[in-house]
Parts: structure tokens; sequence; C-alpha cells
């Protein structure tokens, strides 16, 4: 047994969600065969994710079959955008058009989903306008800073937290100028201690202002979650969101539908408050993968005033948070295969341009 045969037997591993086998797509980094035990080193960036966690027990399993020991590591060369935040391997952005559509609560929800699945992760509130991320996970201690003035951030569920309003406190009204929020964004990278983390969650502020633009000229995103209602006007508003990241060509890795169906706590039947499948809809319209429905449920605003993510609740609507979550983090993955597998496509020798 060689490493060609190891690479051949890795030929049996299936992508789940690009249809062909890892070798083909170019997602076996490197195989090497010391002392009896295969080093593999495959292309996989999403940490935690359910299909990446699948190929990875695949190749174990498929290579336990012919009783080779394996060792697994997992590795993606980030693109080339400068040194903002360094160890941290995937930012997701959350966005809405409009405001009022649940973007704090799927992005808190999505974030301590992810510490759930084991992630290291951390939740970056960046609505400078509106900073409401602490109360929603009951964050009771405040940032700590360090000799050299650097910031430690706060934990709670596992997720380490920033947000403006740590430093602005809470009833202190933010008037924040253009040139004043891209400083402050800047700074709110540079000096917290975020140290390695596997996720990034950024809670955007609504619309497609300032902050939104900072952000997206200055942090590598690996893509962008947009927040809808279903009515139609969020859906509208949300299109303009979808431009905006087009235009910065910044992955989007779904539509999430919040609000959708109200489930009511006396008869736990589901009511189409606002409409049905607008999100869906639209996903469908401009292409873009949909990240399912979350239902309207009076205990998501409680756990959003408790500071207890309803994503970390048994009951039916964290299942939807969950599912929402898995999704996500699926499609995170999804971009970062599709690119590298794209690209090592495109690395074979290019044509003379002189012939
Ligand atoms: N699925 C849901 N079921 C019930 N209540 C919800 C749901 N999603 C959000 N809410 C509640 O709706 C209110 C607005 O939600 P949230 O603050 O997350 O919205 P937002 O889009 O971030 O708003 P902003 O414009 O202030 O940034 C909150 O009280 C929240 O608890």
């Amino acid at each position: 047994m060689n490493e060609d045969d190891v690479r051949s037997l890795l030929r049996e591993v299936e992508d789940p969600d690009l249809g062909d086998d890892i070798v083909s797509l170019g997602l076996v980094n490197n195989v090497e065969l010391r002392e009896e035990v295969a080093h593999v080193s495959l292309a996989l960036g999403a940490p935690y994710s359910p299909n990446e966690t699948a190929i990875a027990g695949r190749v174990r399993e498929v290579l336990g079959a012919e009783g080779i020991e394996c060792e697994l590591t997992a590795n993606v060369d980030r693109p080339a955008e400068g040194d903002v935040l360094p160890d941290v391997k995937n930012v997701i952005a959350v966005a809405s058009g409009k405001g009022g559509v649940g973007k704090s609560t799927v992005a808190v929800n999505l974030a301590a989903g992810l510490s759930q699945l084991g992630a290291r992760v951390g939740l970056f509130d960046a609505d400078v306008y509106g900073p409401n991320v602490p109360r929603m996970v009951d964050a009771d201690e405040r940032p700590q800073a360090t000799a050299e003035e650097q910031i430690i951030p706060p934990e709670k569920y596992g997720m380490k937290l920033m947000s403006m309003d740590f430093l602005t406190g809470e009833d202190d009204p933010v008037i924040w100028r253009g040139p004043m929020v891209h400083k402050l964004i800047t700074q709110l990278f540079e000096d917290v201690e975020w140290g390695s983390l596997d996720y990034m969650v950024i809670d955007l502020p609504p619309g497609t202002g300032d902050t939104q633009l900072t952000l997206l000229q200055t942090v590598p995103i690996a893509g962008a979650v947009i927040v809808t209602t279903p009515q139609e006007v969020a859906v509208d508003d949300a299109k303009k969101g979808l431009e905006m990241f087009g235009k910065h060509e910044t992955p989007v890795l779904g539509i999430v539908e919040n609000m959708s169906g109200f489930r009511c706590p006396d008869c736990s039947s589901e009511h189409a408050l606002f409409g049905e499948g607008g999100g869906e809809a639209f996903a469908e319209e401009v292409e873009m993968p949909f990240l399912g429905e979350l239902p309207l449920d009076p205990r998501v605003r409680e756990g959003g005033d408790d500071g207890a993510p309803i994503v970390l609740d048994d009951g039916e609507t964290g299942d939807a948070f969950r599912a929402f979550t898995e999704r996500t983090v699926n499609n995170v993955g999804i971009v970062h295969r599709q690119r590298l597998s794209n690209g090592r496509e495109r690395d074979e020798p290019a044509p003379d341009p002189s012939s």
C-alpha cells in the first residue's frame, strides 16, 4: 500500500453537496504514509458542519475497511485579503434589508447553535445604532483591558462577545457619523483579543449603510445570511441587501425566513400571520439557497429578553433554529469547497498567450 493507493481509495468518498468524489474535486491536499499511518490533509473549511463531519467520517471508514489507520487534518487557504482576523476561520455576516425582522435574534441563535455544535465562536454586534446582543445572551460581564490595551471579550454560552453596548452603556443615545463608525469598527476588530475562532458571527445593522460597507471592505467574509419575514415589503428590502453583497462579491450563504408561522402556545398549531412562503419563493427567484423557516413563537422573544437563546431549547422551535444553523454551516463548507475545486481545475497549465 502506498500513497497513490490511498488516493485511489479516497475516490470512493463522495462529496454530498458537489456531486463528485473528493479526489476528482481536488479536495485532498496531501497524503503521506508514515509508520503505517496515513496522514491525510483535506480541504475542508467549515468545522463542525454536519456534511464535512460526514466526509471525514467516510474517509476514516473507507481507509479503515482496508485496515489503514489514518490521521486527518483540515485546511483551506483563505483568499489573500490582508491580515484582518488571521486566526478566525470563517466570518459570517447576518444582514437584513429592514429593521425589526429578527436579524439580531437570528445572529445570536446562529452563534449559540454553532457553539453548541462544538465550534469556537465569536459574536460581534456591529449594530452600532441599536446594539442588543448583550441583552439577548444576558452578558453579565464587561470586557476587560490588558496592560497592552487589548480588549478581552467576555464569554457567554462558550461565545466571545463584543458589542458597542459594552463601550457606550445601554442608555446612552448613540449618534455616530459615518467616519466614526468606520474607525470604531476597525478598532473593534484590531484591538479585541478574539483568539483562534472557527466562526465569527457579525450582527450587521439593518439596511445598506456605512457600517455594512466598512465591514465588507475590511473583513474577509466567508458568507452572508439574509434575514427576511414572509411579507412582500420585507422581501423587497432583502433584495437591496442582496444587491449590496453582490456588488462586493461576498458569497451569500442563503436566505432565512423569520416569523414564518405563528406557533400558538395554547393549541400548538401554526398560523401564517404574515403570509406564507415569501422567503422561499424569493430565494428561488434569485437562485440562492433557502436556509429555512423560523416560526414566530413567543418563546423566541422571551428567550431574547431573558438571555437564553431558543436554539438551546429542546422544543420544535429550537429544532427549526438548529436545522437553520446546520444548513448555514454546511453552506459555508460548500462555498469553500466550490472555490477550491474550481481554483484547482483552473490550476491546470494555462495556455501560452504567445502561441
Ligand atoms: N421568530 C420569532 N418569534 C417571536 N419573536 C421574535 C422572533 N424573531 C424575533 N423576535 C422578536 O422580535 C423583536 C425584534 O427582533 P430583533 O431585535 O432580533 O430584530 P432586528 O431585525 O435585529 O431588529 P433591529 O432593527 O433593531 O436590528 C425582538 O423582540 C425579538 O425577540
